[in-house]
């Protein structure tokens, strides 16, 4: 469990992290989403002691990072992942981390193959791609077998088979009781991993939710229908809650009934329906309607 009491972290004048208050549960995944800016990283820099906080405190189950006697095997890392020393082989690399917590070489070797590193661990990490240099990362938090794991964008760089081994990697480690803290800005690769969410912006937590129930919230869920009589279905099915968006010649969007009322209402007008499919918004949608005031950096738009 990582426990987060009014962490506050200042640089100069700006709040980086306002006092933010928040419980990451085990066996669970929980995403920790936010615009470019929000205070992801710093909020995970203060959990493992790379920043200090200004004020409040964050403990992971119960005992802050700075003094725990063998970190590594408490709470595995993943935040810069280039942040490795570059004359070093992979192998040497994580044998060093190894070294200072009395890991043995066989669970080097053990994470080497996890990681699917095998290959190159005796190649400076140096020369490491992206997305090795990546995989190397999460193969140096998973080495003491951490029971919490705290990875800042972990599937950054990382080629198809490394995002849905990531994806599966840290959803078993939540069934095995793991704590998992896991900041994306993907947000379909989040939507299908993560099962609760917080959302930081501009230093503060928008919201902290049951990722279902977060996009139940901020998405507006609708009906697709098709039928060859669109005029007599959006006359039936018309009412003050009821809002009808015509999507072609034979289909209709429905806001505000649920399909099974949608169908009964056709059924007894004997109104055949080619199509009814209920829509609910993706975490994407949420994310943005949540954010919106948030965002620091916003792009232009690009003209449709
Ligand atoms: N060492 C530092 N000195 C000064 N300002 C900093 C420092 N580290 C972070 N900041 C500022 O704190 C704010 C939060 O940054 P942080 O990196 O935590 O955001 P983030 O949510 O992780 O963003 P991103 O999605 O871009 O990684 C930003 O405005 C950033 O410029």
């Amino acid at each position: 469990m990582i426990t987060a009491e009014g962490l506050t972290k200042r640089f100069g004048d700006k709040k980086a992290v306002d006092d933010v208050s928040f419980t990451v549960k085990p066996g669970s995944v929980t995403g920790f989403l936010g615009p470019n800016g929000a205070g992801k990283s710093t909020t995970m820099r203060m959990i493992v002691g790379l920043d200090k906080p200004t004020d409040g405190s964050v403990t992971v189950n119960g005992q802050s990072y700075g003094t725990m006697k063998a970190p590594l095997t408490e709470v595995g890392v993943l935040l810069d992942a280039k942040a490795v020393h570059t004359g070093r082989s992979a192998r040497d690399h994580l044998r060093a981390m190894a070294a200072t917590h009395g890991i043995p070489n066989s669970r080097v070797d053990e994470v080497i193959d996890l990681a699917g590193i095998g290959s190159v661990a005796r190649k400076r990490a140096g020369k490491f791609s992206l997305g090795m240099g990546q995989r190397l990362g999460i193969a140096a938090a998973l080495l003491g077998d951490p029971h919490t794991l705290i990875l800042d964008e972990p599937v950054n760089g990382l080629d198809p088979e490394g995002v849905l081994w990531v994806r599966q990697f840290v959803r078993y480690a939540a069934s095995e009781g793991r704590t998992v803290l896991l900041s994306s800005h993907l947000m379909s690769e989040m939507a299908q991993t993560a099962d609760h969410v917080i959302v930081l912006g501009r230093g503060q937590v928008l919201a902290d939710a049951p990722l279902d129930e977060l996009v139940r919230s901020w998405t507006t869920a609708t009906v697709r229908v098709r039928t060859p009589r669109v005029a007599d279905l959006a006359v039936a099915v018309a009412g003050p809650a009821t809002e009808i968006v015509s999507t072609g010649p034979e289909s209709l969007q429905i806001i505000g009934l649920d399909a099974s009322r949608i169908g009964d209402i056709a059924a007894d007008r004997g109104i055949p329906l080619h199509e009814l499919t209920p829509t609910t918004g993706s975490l994407e949608d949420a994310y943005l309607a949540l954010t919106g005031d948030a965002v620091e950096y916003r792009s232009m738009e690009v003209a449709a």
